[in-house]
This record gives C-alpha cells, structure tokens and sequence, in this order.
C-alpha cells in the first residue's frame, strides 16, 4: 500500500523526470497559484465529505487533499523534512 512518504517519492519522480502524461507535471506547470486553489478545493470536499458523505468517501477526499499538499510541496521545493520538522 502506497504511504505518504513513497507518494511523495513517486511524485518528486514524476517532477524530475516529466513523463508524457502525468497530472502532476501539468499541476507543477500550472504553478503555485492553480495547485493552491485544488488545495482549497479539495479541503472543502473532506469538509463536506465529512458531514454528509461516507467513510469510504471522505477517506478517499482526504487522500486527494494529500496528493495536492504534495504537489504544492513540490511545487514550492518542500522537502518532507521540512513539514515534518513542524509536526
Ligand atoms: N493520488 C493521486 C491523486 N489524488 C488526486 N489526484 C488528482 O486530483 C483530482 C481530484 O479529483 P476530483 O474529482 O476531486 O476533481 P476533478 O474536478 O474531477 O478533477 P480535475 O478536473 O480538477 O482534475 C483527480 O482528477 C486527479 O487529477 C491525483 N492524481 C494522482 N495521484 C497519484 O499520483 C501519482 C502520479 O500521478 P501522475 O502524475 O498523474 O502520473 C499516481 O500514483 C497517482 O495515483
């Protein structure tokens, strides 16, 4: 099973070496500004999920909400360090 940990190692993959078709070099090209507002987008579904949603749901809103905090990360040069330094 996929951790937060080997997402971001996949992900950070993914930036370096820019394969043909991944969401997430279209994300990182989208810039900081686009990424923020799928952050904020995806917050507010967990919120929502949450509330009116199943279990099942809001588990799998809050693993996009993961993804995007990654790519944010990644879009910014966060190291996972960096984050988990604050934990
Ligand atoms: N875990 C994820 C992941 N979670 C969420 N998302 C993206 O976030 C979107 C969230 O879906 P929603 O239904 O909430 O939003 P939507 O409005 O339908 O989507 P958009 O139209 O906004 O793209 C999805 O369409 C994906 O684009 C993800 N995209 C990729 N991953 C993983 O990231 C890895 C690398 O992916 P690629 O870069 O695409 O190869 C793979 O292991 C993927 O499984």
């Amino acid at each position: 099973m996929k951790t937060f940990d080997s997402l971001f190692a996949e992900l950070s993959e993914k930036a370096a070496t820019r394969p043909e078709g991944s969401g997430t070099v279209a994300q990182l090209d989208a810039g900081v500004h686009a990424i923020g507002k799928k952050v904020v987008e995806e917050a507010a579904e967990v919120w929502m999920a949450a509330e009116y949603q199943s279990d099942t749901d809001t588990a799998e809103e809050i693993s996009q909400l993961l993804y995007h905090l990654q790519v944010l990360m990644l879009a910014k040069g966060l190291a996972l360090e960096d984050v988990y330094k604050h934990l």
